[in-house]
């Protein structure tokens, strides 16, 4: 049995900790107080496959100050926004045996947890899925994909163990030999996130209409562009693999609905974790998604007006600038980001 501790216990942190504490692991939340009280009588995991799985309540705390423990595995489920300010948490538990895995979406928020961790072994972790909250303490996992850690060749063993520490009825975990690739592959589906909180509305019925669908698909594109350039293979992550995935989504409705039914096949209340950011006023995580991907696009000589405009689309949104647009339209919204033929 391990010692381990999850930091930021939100959604993705409260779904992996009872996973743990369903398989007998010794685990801690660091969560904020508010959370800490919905947990109180324990936790229930749901899915969309109707699977179900209950635990005891968790130990929780506020900060690490109060973690007498030293901990053999830290789950780092906080946002990628929030992992810099975690760090300073994390240096009064991080022992020279702890290995941190970072949870996090997107490109490159794990830097910060190597340079502030050299010596200790950092992993990152990819979660496919979405989960929400349908009732204090209650975590629902509206969509499938199967949950991958990285591989460390020089640690086989450990990486086997925490897959299988984590791992339930709720929860199909492997390892992952190519992370680099799986984040990229990820990240395509990430650009629904932004869409997502500028449509204000849940994932099924923004996937049901062309025009967002569009524009997601243009903003694939131009990931692709990058990917290719870097001579990166995306594996699947869907049932529909990354350089088909932009041309399913161009289709016409009628026949988006009938080719890509496993696409839809989501909980009608799933959003992604970028509407909830801007419905809860907190920075959003762009920089590490679309922001990532111009970043890298820049360095190749790659232009990717669509990804450009849709961060812009986002600044105003957080910072309370698009007024009447909040809740944009497909035709609105292809109107304003897709390049005039
Ligand atoms: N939600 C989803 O369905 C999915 C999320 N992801 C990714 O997983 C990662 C985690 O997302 P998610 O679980 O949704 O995020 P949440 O916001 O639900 O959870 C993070 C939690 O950490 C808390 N937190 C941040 N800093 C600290 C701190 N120093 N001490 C204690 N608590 C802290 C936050 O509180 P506060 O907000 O008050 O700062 C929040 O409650 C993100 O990168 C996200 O993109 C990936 C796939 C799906
Ligand atoms: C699972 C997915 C793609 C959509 O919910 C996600 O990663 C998110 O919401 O951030």
């Amino acid at each position: 049995m391990l010692n381990h501790l999850v930091f930021g216990a939100g959604l993705i942190g409260c779904y992996l900790g009872a996973n743990l504490q369903y398989n007998k692991q010794r685990v801690t939340l660091i969560c904020r107080e508010h959370i800490a009280d919905k947990l109180s009588k324990g936790i229930v995991l749901t899915d969309y496959l109707q699977h179900r799985i209950a635990v005891e309540p968790i130990p929780s705390l506020t900060s690490v100050v109060d973690a007498m423990d030293s901990f053999d595995v830290i789950w780092l489920t906080v946002k990628c926004t929030a992992v810099e300010t975690a760090l300073a948490q994390l240096r009064l538990i991080v022992g020279s045996k702890t290995t941190l895995v970072c949870c996090q979406n997107g490109l490159g928020s794990e830097q910060l947890v190597k340079q502030a961790f050299p010596d200790n072994q950092v992993l990152r972790a990819m979660v496919p899925f979405n989960v929400v909250e349908l009732a204090d303490g209650h975590f629902h996992r509206g969509s499938q994909g199967t949950f991958a850690i990285e591989d460390n060749p020089a640690n086989f063993n450990f990486v086997t163990d925490l897959v299988s520490h984590i791992e339930s009825p709720v929860l199909e975990a492997s390892i992952c030999n190519d992370m680099d690739s799986l984040l990229w592959a990820k990240l395509q589906l990430n650009l629904g996130n932004s869409i997502n909180a500028l449509a204000d509305i849940p994932v099924k019925a923004m996937l049901q209409q062309r025009k967002y669908r569009q524009v997601i698909a243009q903003m694939m594109r131009e990931l692709l562009l990058v990917t290719d350039a870097k001579s990166i293979e995306l594996p699947k992550v869907t049932s529909i693999s990354a350089h088909y995935l932009p041309v399913i989504l161009n289709l016409p409705d009628w026949l988006f609905k009938i080719v890509a039914n496993r696409m839809l096949a989501i909980d009608e209340n799933v959003r992604t974790s970028m509407w909830w950011d801007i419905s809860q006023a907190k920075p959003t995580e762009i920089d590490y998604l679309n922001g990532a991907i111009v970043e890298q696009a820049k360095l190749l000589g790659i232009s990717t007006p669509v990804n450009q405009k849709v961060i812009e689309l986002i600044y105003q949104l957080s910072n309370n600038k698009l007024q009447n647009k909040r809740k944009i339209t497909g035709k609105q919204l292809y109107n304003l980001v897709m390049p005039k033929i």
